[in-house]
C-alpha cells in the first residue's frame, strides 16, 4: 500500500533525506504542479468556462491552437515567471523562448512544456495533459539564449506530466524512479498514489496510427504485421491495439500495465523526423519511461542521447517495454544494413 503523502511531503524527502533534488527544484515543481491544478479546473469546466473550440490563430508548427492550448500556455509562464526560480521557459505554443521578466527574481533553470497535448481531444471530452522538462542552465554561461536550451535529454533534471482524465494524476521523476499523485479535489493537492512505477518488459498492446500505415517505412510495417498475425505468426501471441491521440494518455497507459508506442518517420512529410517534438513531448516521456525500466528510441539511437540542433526539433518515436522498443529498433537497424 503506497503512503498516501501529499507531493509537497515528497518533494520535501526527496530534498532532505535522500538528496536527489535542490530546494529550487522542489520549488520550481511546486509551482508547475500549481499551474497544473488550475489547468486541471479549466479543462473541466468545458463549455461552462467557454474554453472549448478554436482560438483563430495558429502556433510557429503551423498547427490551429485550440483555446485551451492558449489557456495553458498563459497559466504556466504566469505560474513560473515570478517563482524565482527559472531562466526561461519554451513551450510549444511560442516560437522563441520566453525570457523571465526583470522585474522578477531569477533562478538557473530552464523550463520547457506542451502546455496541452491532445488538443484534438479537447472537444470530445477525452484525456488531455500537460508535459514539461526541466534542465539546468550551463555554469557560467551569462545570460540565456536559445542554444541554452540545445541540450540532450540526458541531461534533464526533472520530468513530468499532468493527465487530465477521469482523474488528474501528476507524474514525475527526478532520476530516481517514477512516482505518480492523484488530485485529490476536496483538499485541493496532489496525493502520492504510486512509487517505484514499473513498465512490464513484455506487452501485448501496441499502440501507433494505423491510419498511417501506407507512408510507412519497411521496419515498422513489419513490426505491426507481426503483431496482428498474432498466435499463428512468428510472435506467437496475439496482439491488442489502442491509441488515444494524446501522447500524454498514451504513455500514461503503458506506465500503468505495459505496452510499445510509436510515432514512426512517415513518408507524409519525408523531410521531417517525425510529428512529435524533441524538447517537449520525447525527451520528458523518454526520461520517465526509463526511470520506470523501459527503454524509449527513434527507431535507431536513444532519444535522450540526440542533441538537438532546434527548440521545436522533430523526432520519431518508439517507447515502452523494453524488449519491444528492442525488436522495433533491431529492425530498423537490421534495414539499414
Ligand atoms: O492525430 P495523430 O496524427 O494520430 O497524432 C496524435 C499525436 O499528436 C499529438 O496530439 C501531438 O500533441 P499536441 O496536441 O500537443 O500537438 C500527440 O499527443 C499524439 O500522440
Ligand atoms: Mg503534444
Ligand atoms: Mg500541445
Amino acid at each position: 500500500m503506497t503512503r498516501r503523502i501529499s507531493l509537497t511531503q515528497y518533494l520535501i524527502e526527496q530534498q532532505r533525506q535522500h538528496g536527489h533534488i535542490p530546494q529550487e527544484l522542489r520549488l520550481l515543481i511546486e509551482v508547475v504542479a500549481r499551474a497544473c491544478k488550475r489547468i486541471a479546473i479549466s479543462v473541466t469546466k468545458g463549455a461552462l468556462g467557454e474554453v472549448l473550440g478554436t482560438a483563430g490563430s495558429e502556433n510557429v508548427q503551423g498547427e490551429i491552437q485550440k483555446k485551451l492550448d492558449i489557456i495553458a500556455n498563459e497559466v504556466l509562464i504566469e505560474a513560473n515567471e515570478w517563482g524565482g526560480h527559472l531562466a526561461a521557459m519554451a513551450s510549444e505554443e511560442m516560437e522563441g523562448i520566453y525570457l523571465v521578466p526583470n522585474r522578477f527574481p531569477k533562478g538557473e533553470y530552464l523550463l520547457m512544456f506542451d502546455p496541452l497535448d491532445g488538443s484534438s481531444n479537447i472537444d470530445v471530452n477525452v484525456s488531455i495533459g500537460t508535459i514539461f522538462s526541466v534542465l539546468k542552465k550551463a555554469e557560467g554561461s551569462k545570460g540565456v539564449s536559445e542554444d541554452d536550451f540545445l541540450q540532450p535529454g540526458k541531461q534533464q533534471v526533472a520530468a513530468g506530466y499532468c493527465v487530465y482524465g477521469p482523474q488528474t494524476t501528476l507524474v514525475l521523476t527526478f532520476g530516481a524512479g517514477v512516482a505518480m499523485f492523484t488530485l485529490d479535489r476536496e483538499q485541493g493537492s496532489f496525493v502520492l498514489t504510486q512509487e517505484g512505477v514499473k513498465i512490464p518488459e513484455d506487452t501485448k498492446e501496441f499502440a501507433i496510427n494505423m491510419s498511417n500505415m501506407r507512408h510507412w517505412d519497411a521496419p515498422v510495417k513489419r513490426y505491426i504485421d507481426e503483431c496482428l498475425a498474432g498466435e499463428e505468426g512468428p510472435r506467437g501471441k496475439n496482439f491488442n491495439m489502442r491509441w488515444i491521440a494524446s501522447m500524454v494518455a498514451d504513455v500514461h497507459r503503458i506506465l500503468t500495465r505495459g505496452g510499445v508506442f510509436m510515432y514512426p518517420w512517415d513518408r507524409r512529410e519525408p523531410n521531417k523526423a517525425g510529428k512529435l517534438r524533441l524538447m517537449y513531448e520525447a525527451n520528458p516521456m523518454a526520461f520517465l519511461v526509463e526511470q520506470a525500466g523501459g527503454a524509449a528510441t527513434n527507431a535507431r539511437q536513444r532519444i535522450m542521447d540526440l542533441t538537438p540542433t532546434q527548440l521545436h526539433e522533430r523526432v520519431a518515436v518508439v517507447l515502452g517495454s523494453k524488449n519491444e522498443v528492442e525488436r522495433v529498433t533491431a529492425y530498423h537497424l537490421d534495414s539499414a544494413q
